[in-house]
């Protein structure tokens, strides 16, 4: 989807200027204007394409919508299947402008190249010190240091929404560390979430075999995903530094500790979102806080609170946001000073006991999902989420 808007403005952008008929002094008037506002509008189309960030979905779906209303006027194409994704979003964005003056879709369409270009330079991405990056890792920063390895996710504009490439360092992370010399191994997320669970983008490029192996493919990477928090060796530890939404939240039943900020909120909105558990808490999330406990969760979407959270044993205890990470660290790293080899061997007792029975329920509820992505349900809620922010 990178430079949608770009790549659209290229393709739609008309080499004409409709001229309406107006009186002379008018016309003369009028045509300063959309001279100026069409110099104006041709600059901004330019810009978007010499844009240094990605301003994302919402806003390449919005640049697209005000461009189309700009050239075209209201939306005057017939609406896509469901299935189709990309140009049902496009479809939507475009939409919901409904009669909008094409001059005041030109003008926001200029306001909103101008707002990118002034923003494209900040970015709250953290940089990692060069010497404690190692080679491949593009959305997770690795350190390790007084035998901890952290593990922190590093996609802050996006919420450390979790995309394909993210899914596959954290198990390239986790692997590492089960061999490094750490003795214990941390979770934990940059910026003010900890994770917004699976990148709903995820869902839009679909490859030449179509939705059908995209869901397969899909399953596969969840399975091997969560197959890696159930095969950790070490003690596990989720330092949640902000709100955890979805897998985030349903792989913490996997987790040895899970400390968290009172600011932390932990949400599954898989019915909301047309899907199923995931992340063994269709097992771990009933044993853990009790089945109804679970339901208001895992199918009623209930959001809870740090504390909550706490009090149904989901979090191991709550920090004030204030002293959270000093607090943490400072317990940390006293434990990563414990012997190594009785830390994993206890964690292995502990976990051995079940470890069969979590791969048997993680590859069951990855095969339900696998039907869930491609149900209406899914695709609403996905069109909904990536089309929320072009209505205007
Ligand atoms: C067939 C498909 C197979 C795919 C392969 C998948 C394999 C594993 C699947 C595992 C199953 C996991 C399930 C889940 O995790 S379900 C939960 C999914 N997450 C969500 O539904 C959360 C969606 N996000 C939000 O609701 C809000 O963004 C949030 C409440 C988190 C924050 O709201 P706020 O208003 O504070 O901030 P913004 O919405 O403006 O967010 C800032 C930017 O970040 C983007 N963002 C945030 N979260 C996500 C996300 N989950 N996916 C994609 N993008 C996300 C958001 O769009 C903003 O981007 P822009 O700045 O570009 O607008």
């Amino acid at each position: 989807m990178a430079h949608l808007a770009a790549g659209l403005a290229r393709r739609w952008c008309p080499s004409s200027l409709q001229v309406v008929n107006f009186p002379v002094v008018q016309l003369h008037v009028s045509l300063r204007a959309m001279r100026a506002s069409h110099t104006e509008f041709e600059n901004a189309m330019n810009q978007v394409k010499l844009l240094k960030k990605d301003p994302g979905n919402e806003v390449k779906l919005k640049l697209y919508a005000l461009y189309k209303q700009a050239t075209e006027g209201p939306c005057n194409m017939p609406k896509p299947g469901v299935f189709d994704l990309i140009s049902k979003a496009k479809w939507d964005a475009w939409n919901a402008l409904g009669s909008l003056p094409k001059e005041t879709a030109k003008q926001s369409y200029v306001d909103l190249v101008s707002s990118l270009n002034s923003s494209s330079k900040s970015s709250g991405q953290v940089e990692p010190r060069a010497d404690s990056k190692p080679p491949g890792y593009e959305t997770l920063v690795v350190t390790s240091e007084d035998g901890i390895t952290k593990i922190m996710l590093n996609r802050p504009t996006k919420k450390n929404a979790m995309n394909p490439q993210m899914y596959h360092e954290i198990m390239l992370a986790l692997e590492a560390a089960s061999k490094d010399e750490s003795s214990i191994t941390v979770l934990t997320g940059s910026g003010d979430y900890y994770s917004s669970g699976n990148d709903l983008t995820n869902f839009t490029d679909i490859p030449s075999g179509g939705v059908q192996e995209k869901a397969k493919n899909g399953a596969i990477l969840l399975r091997d995903f969560v197959g890696c928090f159930i095969d950790f060796p070490k003690p596990l530890i989720a330092v949640v530094n902000g709100p955890a939404v979805g897998i985030a939240v349903t792989t913490l039943g996997l987790f040895d500790a899970v400390y968290a900020t009172d600011r932390a909120t932990f949400h599954t909105p898989f019915s909301h979102l047309g899907q199923s558990p995931e992340g063994c808490s269709s097992h771990t999330f009933p044993r853990i806080m009790s089945p109804s406990k679970a339901t208001e969760m895992l199918i009623f979407g209930k959001k809870l609170t740090a504390r909550e959270a706490c009090a149904q044993g989901l979090v191991t205890e709550v920090f004030p946001d204030s002293t959270f990470q000093k607090e943490v660290w400072t317990r940390l790293k006293a434990y990563a000073k414990l012997p190594p080899n009785a830390m994993r061997i206890s964690k292995q007792v502990i976990r051995n006991k079940e470890k069969e029975k979590l791969h048997a329920i993680n590859a069951e509820e990855c095969s339900v999902l696998q039907e869930r992505w491609l149900s209406d349900e899914c695709m609403n809620a996905v069109v909904n989420f990536l089309s929320r922010k072009a209505k205007l």
